[in-house]
């Protein structure tokens, strides 16, 4: 089980991850979620001993990480899939790495083939595109096939395929009772992948629960000939609706068949009629225009 507690970062006098709290479960995959800048990779570092942390603990199995015999063999980590060698060979980086986390050469070939690398490993990994060496980082993650993976945007570089990959990848671990904690800035990037969303935005956690309930359909978006008409039907009957700048009516708390169905009434034919999931959306647009930067404690 990985426990963060209060961790906080500052870089003089800015806060950039504040207080930040959470628990991970074995058998869950979960998302960490936020903007540019928002401190998911400062966050992260500090959970891995990279840098250290102002004030607050974060540990795994009730150490933290720099107190762990063989972190390596605990937690997989993928946190700068850039920094490799790039005259090495892919097969020669993870041979390295092997050496490092104590696993030997089989496990090495067997790691490439997983993440689809096999036929790549013996060039150079400067020849490497981004997804190749995002597939490199992550088998460099399996070696010892720990119980904890730690992936910092994972899904970075890697085309639908990959993408699609990964998550198997990542659902699998989980199932298997791995804990897997991946950040990304795109929610329907992780949405389908995670169990659990944490969603951080200016360095504090902000919303974090089940995708489920985070992502739950809270209305319906309807394109019709006549957005008046039909606004004015819907009105009627004490539904809320908001007009967006392209006719589209968002209809809060409203099932599409009920929609319909006052369309319908009221003679108006409609273009387009779906669920929409605003909750989560309208939450991140609003981190994404004003508070993905960190802030400084005097703002509190
Ligand atoms: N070494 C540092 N010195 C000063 N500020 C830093 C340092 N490292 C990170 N920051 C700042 O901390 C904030 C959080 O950065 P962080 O990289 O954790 O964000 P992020 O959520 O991972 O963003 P991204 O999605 O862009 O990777 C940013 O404002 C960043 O500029």
């Amino acid at each position: 089980m990985i426990s963060v507690s209060g961790l906080t970062k500052r870089y003089g006098a800015r806060t950039v991850v504040d207080d930040v709290s959470f628990t991970l479960e074995p058998g869950t995959v979960t998302g960490f979620l936020g903007p540019n800048g928002a401190g998911k990779t400062t966050t992260m570092r500090m959970m891995t001993g990279l840098i250290p942390a102002t004030a607050g603990t974060a540990t795994i199995d009730g150490r933290p990480y720099a107190d762990l015999a063989n972190p390596g063999a605990v937690v997989g980590t993928l946190l700068d899939a850039s920094a490799v060698h790039p005259g090495r060979t892919g097969r020669a980086h993870l041979g390295l790495h092997a050496i490092a986390v104590g696993v030997g050469s089989r496990r090495v070939d067997e790691v490439l083939e997983l993440v689809g690398l096999a036929d790549a490993a013996r060039r150079p990994v400067g020849g490497y595109s981004l997804g190749m060496r995002q597939r490199l980082g992550i088998a460099g993650a399996l070696l010892t096939v720990p119980p904890v993976l730690v992936f910092d945007e994972p899904a970075n570089g890697l085309d639908p395929e990959g993408i699609r990959w990964l998550r198997a990848l990542l659902r699998s671990y989980a199932e298997n009772g791995g804990t897997v904690l991946l950040s990304s800035h795109l929610l329907g990037e992780v949405e389908h992948t995670v169990d659990r969303l944490l969603v951080i935005g200016g360095g504090r956690i902000v919303a974090d629960g089940p995708v489920g309930s985070l992502l739950g359909a809270s209305g319906t978006a309807v394109r019709s000939v006549d957005p008046r008409g039909l606004a004015d039907a819907l009105r009627a009957r004490e539904f809320h609706v908001e007009r967006q700048d392209d006719g589209v009516l968002v209809v809060d708390g409203a099932e599409p068949a009920t929609i319909g169905a006052i369309a319908a009434e009221a003679g108006v034919a409609l273009i387009d009629l779906h669920p929409v999931q605003r909750g989560l959306e309208h939450l991140f647009f609003q981190l994404t225009d004003d508070s993905g930067a960190a802030h400084t404690p005097a703002e509190h």
